[in-house]
Formats: structure tokens, sequence, C-alpha cells
């Protein structure tokens, strides 16, 4: 039995106030609504409705890593975050790189229920940079694989960048790229300067990542291919990417949440939760994205939701794995970096978390509140200032670096396919919510 639920008085992101009513997986309809018999109600007074949250980058850990994430558990992190889709990574265990291994991920996915799970494909063979993997076999399974990423290393010979670019085109697929020049991070540790010359850290420069982006719009340009920038960390990327952009390169760029709000200084702690790929940089390079964000040459903010057992992080800082985990805290850490800064408003905020990245993942029918549309919605409270806690995490890894940190807002209600996977702030029961996803999907096929 699928849900009637009438949510009351929320506030769009363009700021005007709505009842939003969904029955049957969707939304039907938007105004002032009676509540109709037997339905729940759920008072959204001063609560934001935003359109669910779409992950491009999220690693999820299965199948081979399940001590750190399952697909199950990530995507209770990703409800308690607000995201209703999730891009899963293809750095697994097998690597994503076959039809086998992405339909697999998708089935855990559908049966868990809590998101979309879209799996990304593996550009190279096991990630090895030598040969392209299964692309076509990929892009035509039932997973229908639109964003391939080599992502944690980079597709770095470019006439395999060539032909990734030139084969994802036929069917409108994108390559997003993990841009990291290997020979020039060797051993690094963290953002290449004085500090890292003071730590005694093996520094990673800046260059090490604009020359990639610079080499790779550039192959786009020529092969007339879409091409997406993970992660971008520099302000010397923001400024090849307006360049790029400017000359008309079918480009599209990432920030991560925590690349908006922390820079290296942590780093002096050497606490490994602040250990990530690429680094957290100066407080240069966080204003300049930030100022990308606001202006549109950075199109999307994504978590990289990177989680680690706490044997990889608790260890010294040389051999601490790369990687914090996002999901959880993302609405909270745009909010604090960027509109109580005034910088976004919420309408943005719907852009950058929802329709762009559904958008350029191909997820046809995310990104928008409006009848007839499916019901992925996220309730978020921007009045709340608390202490991020260990208790905020849903997914199976703690390794945030948000913990004992002040950060504004909360999210209270996520639903998905009209179902609530997030209940006032508490993440719903797996058996619930893989209930609600099989009662959806009976109705969808008319039993
Ligand atoms: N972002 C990270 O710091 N880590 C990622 C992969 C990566 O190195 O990009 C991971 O899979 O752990």
């Amino acid at each position: 039995m699928i849900d009637t639920i009438l949510i009351t008085g929320a506030t769009l992101p363009g700021g005007s106030q709505s009842d939003i009513l969904v029955a049957g997986g969707v939304i039907r309809e938007l105004g002032s609504i009676a509540a109709p018999a037997g339905s729940r109600r759920i008072d959204a007074a001063g609560l934001v409705a935003l359109p669910g949250l779409v992950d491009l980058h999220t690693h999820l850990r299965e199948p081979g890593f399940e001590q750190s994430e399952t697909v199950l558990t990530g995507s209770q992190a990703a409800a308690a975050g607000g995201f209703t889709s999730i891009f899963a990574m293809a750095n697994t265990l097998p690597v994503a790189d076959t039809a086998g291994v992405v339909e697999q991920v998708l089935s855990l996915g559908q049966q868990a229920g809590y998101a979309t799970v879209r799996p990304i494909g593996a550009v190279t063979r096991g990630l090895l940079g030598e040969q392209l993997s299964e692309i076509g076999a990929m892009a035509h399974s039932r997973a229908a694989v639109r964003v391939f990423s080599d992502d944690g290393k980079c597709v770095h010979d470019s006439l395999l960048m060539r032909r990734a670019l030139e084969y994802v085109s036929s069917f409108d697929g994108v390559i997003a790229q993990h841009a990291q020049d290997p020979r020039l991070t060797e051993a690094a540790q963290m953002n290449e300067g004085s500090l890292s010359s003071e730590l005694g850290l093996k520094g990673w420069p800046a260059v090490a990542e604009e020359s990639i982006i610079a080499r790779d719009v550039l192959l786009a340009e020529h092969v007339g291919a879409r091409l997406h920038i993970c992660h971008l960390s520099t302000a010397g990327s923001v400024e090849v990417i307006r360049w790029a952009k400017a000359r008309g390169i079918r480009v599209t760029a990432e920030a991560t949440p925590h690349h908006l709000l922390l820079t290296e200084d942590l780093v002096r702690s050497y606490d490994a939760r602040y250990k990530v790929n690429p680094p957290l940089r100066r407080d240069e390079d966080v204003l300049a994205l930030r100022a990308a964000i606001a202006d549109g040459t950075i199109d999307i903010i994504a978590t990289d939701h990177a989680p680690h057992p706490s044997e990889s992080k608790e260890c010294e800082w040389d051999s601490a794995a790369f990687g914090m985990v996002g999901l959880e805290s993302a609405l909270s850490v745009v909010q604090t970096a960027l509109v109580d800064t005034n910088l976004v408003g919420w309408n943005d905020v719907a852009r950058l978390l929802s329709a762009t990245p559904a958008a350029i993942g191909g997820l046809i029918g995310a990104g928008a509140i409006r009848a007839g549309a499916a019901a992925d919605i996220t309730l978020h409270d921007p009045s709340t200032s608390s202490v991020f806690d260990v208790t905020d995490l849903a997914g199976k890894s703690v390794n945030s670096p948000y913990l004992g940190r002040q950060l504004s807002g909360s999210v209270r209600y996520t639903l998905h396919n009209g179902y609530l996977t997030l209940d006032d702030g508490l993440v719903v029961p797996a058996e619930v919510v893989a209930a609600s996803a099989r009662a959806g999907s009976q109705m969808e096929m008319g039993e």
C-alpha cells in the first residue's frame, strides 16, 4: 500500500508557500489542499521543500569493501542527508567495469529502496588505465550506465581519454574525470605550499589537477564530447573551466562540500579525517570555488562520500586512507558555506544539488517539485544550528571531518517515490522501506 501524504505549508525553493499532495508515488498537486481521508499529514511550516537531492559522486563500496559501506548502508546515509538519487562510483572489488557488476549494484539499490542507485561504469578495465572497459555493454545493460569514471585514479593516457570521450558521445554519455597527474602527485600527502614544507609532508601541487583539466577540455572540444570534472579544488582549475565554457566546450564541473568549507590548516592536527583526494587547499581556493558556484562556472555540488573503516583513519597521516563521508552533512555544509553567506539562495541549491546533477547523469524526471513528477522530496529546516555528531551519521563509517563542528540546518524528512525514507530526522527502518519499494514497483508493473 503506497501512502497518501499531505505536506502542508512548505516553502518552495523560489520562496512561495505551498501544500504538496503525494499519492501513488507521485506529486499529485501543489497549492492549498484539503487533507484527503486517511492521509498522513506532515507539517512543513518553516521547512524548505527541495526536489530530492541527487549525488553524482558517491562511493558505496559494495561489492568488495563491505566493512566500509554497503549499497544498503550508503543509501541510508543518503536518506539521512536528503538524497533520493545517488551515482555509485566504480572503484569497487571487482571494479564496476562489466555489465554484470553494474547490474548487481543496480539490483542492490532497488532492493534497499532508499534511493535511486545509478551505477557509474569504469572507463578502463580494473581502473588500470590501460584498456577501455566494456563501456558499450554497461551502457546497454539493465543499468543503462551514462556516467563513466575511474575516480580515485585519473585516466592519464591521452589516447585512451580521447577514445573514451568518442565512445560515450555515441549515446550521449559522459566521462567524469578525476583530474590528477599521477607523476606530479607521487606519494603526495597534502596541498603543496609553505604549510606542506613546514609539516614535512609531500606536497600535491595545484598544477597536477589544472594541467589534466586543461588537456581534457581540449580533447572534449576536439571530439565534440561531453566531459565532467570531478571535485575541483583549486582557483586555477576554476579559471580553466571558465575559459573552456566561454569557448563553448561541453564541460561541467563539480565541487564537494568539504572543498567549500575546509582548508589545509586542518592538516596541522595530523588528524587523518582531514586527509582527502584532492587535498584540502588554501583559503583563496575555497573563496574561488564559492565564487565559481555563485557565478555558474561550477555546475554542481557532489559529495564524494568516501567511507573508510576506523583502522584506515586512526593511524599516522602517511599511511591513512584518503576520503571523507559526506552524504549526511552535505546540505548543512552547503547552507553554512553558501546560503548563510548569501552567495546562493534555495533555488540555486535545488539546481546545484538536484536538477543539474540529474541532467548531467541522464536521470529523467528528477530535479523538480511539480505535479506529475515522481515524489522525491527533501524537507529541510534551515533555522537550526547544531554541533555535528556521530549520531548524525547513518552509514557504516564515521570518517566525517565535521564531527564537533557547528553546522546550520537539518534535514527533517526525505521522500523517495512517494514514501518516507527519513521521518522527522530518523532513518525509516530497512524492512519498511524495502516493502514500500516492492509495493511501488508492483504498482508500476500493474499488479
Ligand atoms: N576522495 C577520496 O579521498 N577517496 C576516494 C577516491 C579518491 O581517491 O578520489 C575513495 O574511494 O576513497
